[in-house]
C-alpha cells in the first residue's frame, strides 16, 4: 500500500467537480419533489371531485368502487414517488459528503482503459451520457471486491467481460475533502478496514459497502442458489452480508421486485432495531422484518398461554444438572425434528378415516348442530379428497345449516322482545340498513307486519354474526383435542420416537388441557392446524433471510419453507453459537444433510468484529475453533478476574466498568448466563453504574451500560464486554461452552471475564499468554 501524493490534487479536483453535479441533481430533485408535493395536496383536496359516487344499482356501486380505487392508487403512487424523492435526496446528501470510496482502472480486452469510480449509488454527468460514479452493485463494480491489479473479469447478463485492472484505489473522504488515498491489493484497504473496525460500536448497524471482502461479496451477489447456507464464525460479517445482499437484490431486480417482497426473520426485536437503519442508509426501503415468535403469537396467542423461546431457554438453563432436563430435552429434540413432522403427516392420514374432533355449534346456549352430526357429515365425504378440502365443505355445509337455524330463531319470541328494547339509534341503523338493501320503501315500512319481520331478521342476523365468524375461522374443529390425539396411545408409534414417549405424551396432554403451549409444540400445532384448515401460503415473498439460523429447529425451518413456496432462502448462522435446546446432536439447519443436497454452502472463517487478542482467546473456548482466523487488529489481551466473595464481585465490576467508561467506550455489556443471574448482577451494581437491565426482548438497543442474559445479545456487539461468572456450572459442558463463546465474541475492543474457580473449567484450557 502506498500513498500517492502527486495524484492527490487530481483526485481532490475530481471530487469537487462531482460534488457540483451532485449539488445540481439535488436542486433538480427538490424542484420535482415540490411540484409532486403540490400534486399530492391537490389530489387529496380534490379526491372526491374525480370520483363518481353512485350506489343505486349494483353496476353503479362497482363503478364507484373502481373509481375510488383508481383515485387512491394514483394518490399512493404519487406518495410513493415522493418518498422515493426524499430517499434519493438523503443518498445525494451522503454522496456529497463522500461521492465514492473506490476506483479501479480497467482495460477491457480490445477497448480503451476506463477509470471506474465506485460509490453507494450511481451518478451520471450532466449530459447523462457518462457514469461519474458506478453503484457498488453494478456488475462492473464487482471487480473492485474480487480482484487485485492484474487479469480480471466480471459477469453481465450478456456474458463475461474480461480484461485487466492496473490500478485499484481507495478513498476516505469527509465533507467533500479527501482525507486518505491508498492504492490497494486484494484485501480491500486493510488500513481502512482497520479504521472502520477500530471505531466505537453503535446501537445501529453500519453498512460495509466500502470494505466488503471477497468471500462476503460472493454471498452478497449469489443469484444462482435456491438455498444458500452461510456458516460463518462469530463476527465474520454474516448479518452485514445479509443486509448488503438485500440491497444488492433490490438493485439487481429493481424492475421486478420491491422491498416488501423480501423478508428477514431476525432472532429478536432488539436485533431488529439494531439492523433497521442499514438499508435506509443505502438509499433503499427496508425489507419486511419479523421474528418467528411474532408470527406464532399472532396465530395462537388468543387460544394459548405461549411459552417464549427465551422462557424455554431460561427454564432449560435453570433445570440443567437437576436430572429433570434429560426428559424435557428428549421431548424438545423430537418435537423439533423432521421425524415429528412425518409423524403428523401419518396422523393426518389416520384422521382422514377417523379421529377428527368437532365442537357442538351452539346458539344462545343451545346446541343447534351437534358435533356428532358434523363428524358424520365429514366422514361421509369422499375420502380421496384432501383434509383441507373436506374441512372447507364442512364449513359451507355449516353455513347452510345456519340458515335453517336462523329461520327457526326468527319464529321465536326473543327477537320480538329484543326488537322492543332496541334503542332509537339501533332502530334507525336497522332502518338505514334495510333501506340500503332495498328491502322496503317508506310505504312498506309503515306496514307494521313487514317492519317487524325485517327487524327480527336483522336482530337474529346480528346475534348470529359472531357464530358465523367462528365458523369462518374453523372454530368448529376442536383443534386442541385433535392435537392431543397425536399423543394418544392408540396412535401408532413411529421409528425414532424417544424412549420416554409415554411420559412426553402425558405431559403434552396436560399442557394442552391447561391451555399452555411450550415452544416445541407451537410449530407442530400450527402445522397440523394449517393442514386441516388449508392455510394460504405467501407467494409474493421472493427472498427469505433467516439470521442466527442455527437457532431454528428443523421443523420450524420446514414450516417456514412451506409458508413461502416462491422464495429463495438465505440461511446465515454459526454452529458454534447454537444455544437453543433443539440443536439435534450437533446438527443445525445450516448442515447440508438437512436439505437433501439442494443447498449451496458458503463459509466465512475470518472474524472482523473483535481485536486479534480477543479472537485468539475466544477460539480456544471451542473444541474445534482452530480454523477461526482473526482480522489483524491490535488490542489489549482479555482480562480474567478472580473473585470469590459477593462484595469482591461488586467492587471488581464497578472498577472495571468505570475504567472502560473512562477509556471512552460507549456500549458496555455485562453478560450473564440467565435472566435470573442478570437480575442478581443488576441488584449488585445496577444503581452505581446507572445500568439498564434488559429483561425483555422488546427493549430497544441503546448505548450505556447494559446488563443482560447472553441469549438477548445474539447478533449484537458492544465496545466492551464483561462476562459475569464464566466458571459457573452451566458453562462447563458442550452447550455451555457455546454460550460462553457467544458471550465473549460480542466484544469489539475489550473483554473482561470474572471467574470463581479456574481449575477444571473451560477457562483452564486456554493457553496462558492469551490473557492476563
Ligand atoms: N467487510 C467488512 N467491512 C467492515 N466491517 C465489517 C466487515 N465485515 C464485518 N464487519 C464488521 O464486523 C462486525 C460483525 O459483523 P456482523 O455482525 O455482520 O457479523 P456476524 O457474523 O453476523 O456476527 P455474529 O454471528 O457474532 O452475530 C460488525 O461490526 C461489522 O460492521
Amino acid at each position: 500500500m502506498t500513498h500517492v501524493d502527486n495524484e492527490w490534487d487530481v483526485e481532490q479536483q475530481r471530487i469537487a467537480e462531482v460534488r457540483k453535479v451532485i449539488e445540481a441533481k439535488k436542486n433538480q430533485l427538490l424542484r420535482s419533489a415540490d411540484s409532486l408535493k403540490g400534486d399530492i395536496i391537490d389530489l387529496r383536496k380534490k379526491f372526491w371531485d374525480d370520483v363518481t359516487v353512485n350506489f343505486d344499482e349494483v353496476d353503479d356501486a362497482v363503478e364507484t368502487y373502481a373509481s375510488i380505487k383508481q383515485q387512491s392508487e394514483l394518490l399512493s403512487e404519487r406518495e410513493r414517488s415522493h418518498g422515493q424523492y426524499y430517499r434519493s435526496k438523503k443518498l445525494l446528501d451522503r454522496m456529497e459528503d463522500s461521492p465514492y470510496f473506490g476506483r479501479i482502472d480497467f482495460t477491457e480486452d480490445g477497448v480503451a482503459k476506463e477509470a471506474i469510480y465506485i460509490g453507494i449509488s450511481s451518478l451520471m454527468n450532466k449530459a447523462e451520457d457518462h457514469f461519474l460514479v458506478y453503484d457498488w452493485r453494478a456488475p462492473v463494480s464487482s471487480m473492485y471486491y474480487d480482484f487485485e491489479p492484474g487479469s480480471a473479469y466480471y459477469e453481465t447478463p450478456e456474458g463475461t467481460i474480461e480484461g485487466a485492472i492496473d490500478l485499484k484505489r481507495q478513498f476516505v473522504t469527509e465533507n467533500g475533502m479527501l482525507k486518505g488515498m491508498f492504492n490497494t491489493g486484494i484485501t480491500i484497504g486493510d488500513s481502512l478496514l482497520q479504521k472502520v473496525l477500530g471505531d466505537q460500536a453503535s446501537s445501529q448497524m453500519k453498512s460495509i459497502v466500502a470494505t466488503i471482502q471477497k468471500e462476503q461479496n460472493a454471498i452478497i451477489r449469489n443469484e444462482s442458489s435456491q438455498l444458500l447456507l452461510v456458516q460463518g464464525v462469530a463476527g465474520s460479517g454474516k448479518t452485514s452480508a445479509a443486509m448488503q445482499r438485500v440491497a444488492y437484490l433490490l438493485y439487481r431486480y429493481r424492475k421486478q421486485m420491491n422491498a416488501d417482497q423480501i423478508l428477514l426473520f431476525s432472532p429478536n426485536q432488539m436485533f431488529s432495531s439494531y439492523v433497521a437503519s442499514v438499508l435506509p442508509e443505502l438509499g433503499e426501503e427496508p425489507m419486511q422484518q419479523s421474528t418467528f415468535q411474532e408470527y406464532v403469537s399472532k396465530r395462537l396467542d388468543d387460544e394459548f398461554d405461549l411459552q417464549t423461546p427465551f422462557e424455554q431457554l431460561e427454564s432449560s438453563l435453570a433445570a440443567k444438572g437437576s436430572g429433570e432436563e434429560s426428559h424435557e430435552k428428549e421431548a424438545v429434540d423430537f418435537k423439533s425434528s423432521a421425524s415429528f413432522k412425518m409423524m403428523i403427516d401419518n396422523y393426518l392420514k389416520q384422521l382422514s378415516t377417523h379421529g377428527m374432533r368437532f365442537r357442538n355449534v351452539k346458539f344462545r346456549g343451545e346446541v343447534r348442530i351437534p358435533a356428532e352430526r358434523i363428524e358424520e357429515f365429514f366422514y361421509q365425504l369422499d375420502s380421496a379428497m384432501s383434509m383441507a378440502n373436506k374441512v372447507d365443505l364442512v364449513k359451507d355445509w355449516l353455513f347452510n345449516q345456519l340458515k335453517h337455524v336462523e329461520r327457526e330463531e326468527r319464529a321465536k319470541d326473543w327477537p320480538e322482545e329484543e326488537a322492543a328494547l332496541l334503542s332509537k339509534e339501533d332502530y334507525l341503523k336497522a332502518f338505514q340498513k334495510l333501506e340500503q338493501n332495498h328491502n322496503f320503501n317508506e310505504e312498506t315500512f309503515n306496514d307494521f307486519e313487514k317492519e317487524e319481520k325485517l327487524l327480527k331478521k336483522i336482530i337474529v342476523r346480528r346475534r348470529m354474526a359472531s357464530l358465523r365468524k367462528k365458523i369462518a375461522n374453523y372454530k368448529f374443529i376442536q383443534m386442541e383435542k385433535v392435537y392431543e390425539g397425536l399423543f394418544n396411545e392408540s396412535f401408532p408409534q413411529v421409528k425414532m420416537q424417544p424412549k420416554s414417549w409415554s411420559q412426553i405424551s402425558q405431559h403434552t396432554i396436560q399442557n394442552v388441557q391447561k391451555r399452555y403451549l411450550p415452544v416445541e409444540d407451537q410449530t407442530p400445532y400450527l402445522y397440523l392446524q394449517d393442514q386441516l384448515e388449508g392455510r394460504k401460503v405467501n407467494t409474493s415473498i421472493r427472498y427469505v433471510f433467516m439470521d442466527e439460523a442455527q437457532d431454528y429447529s428443523v421443523f420450524q425451518y420446514l414450516y417456514i419453507k412451506e409458508m413461502f413456496p416462491s422464495a429463495q432462502f438465505t440461511l446465515l448462522g454459526d454452529k458454534h453459537q447454537a444455544i437453543y435446546t433443539h440443536n439435534l446432536g450437533g446438527m443445525t439447519i445450516l448442515d447440508k444433510q438437512v436439505h437433501n443436497g439442494e443447498a449451496k454452502k458458503m463459509e466465512l472463517s475470518r472474524s472482523y468484529r473483535s481485536t486479534r487478542p480477543i479472537v485468539e482467546f475466544t477460539k480456544h473456548l471451542l473444541v474445534d475453533g482452530a480454523s477461526i482466523e482473526a482480522f489483524n487488529r491490535d488490542g489489549h489481551l482479555p482480562r480474567l478476574w478472580k473473585v470469590t466473595e459477593l462484595e469482591e464481585v461488586k467492587e471488581r465490576i464497578i472498577e472495571v466498568i468505570q475504567d472502560r467508561q473512562r477509556e471512552g467506550h460507549e456500549t458496555i455489556a455485562i453478560l450473564c448466563y440467565t435472566l435470573e443471574e442478570s437480575k442478581q448482577a443488576y441488584q449488585l451494581v445496577g444503581k452505581q453504574l446507572s445500568a439498564t437491565l434488559i429483561y425483555k426482548e422488546t427493549q430497544p438497543f441503546q448505548s450505556g451500560v447494559l446488563i443482560l442474559p447472553v441469549y438477548f445479545a445474539k447478533g449484537i456487539e458492544f465496545d466492551s464486554v464483561l462476562v459475569y461468572n464464566a466458571t459457573r456450572q452451566g458453562y462447563q459442558d458442550d452447550e455451555g461452552r457455546l454460550m460462553l463463546y457467544t458471550a465473549c465474541t460480542r466484544a469489539m475492543h475489550e473483554l473482561d471475564v470474572l471467574y470463581n474457580e479456574k481449575e477444571n473449567s473451560i477457562l483452564s484450557e486456554i493457553p496462558k499468554g492469551l490473557y492476563i
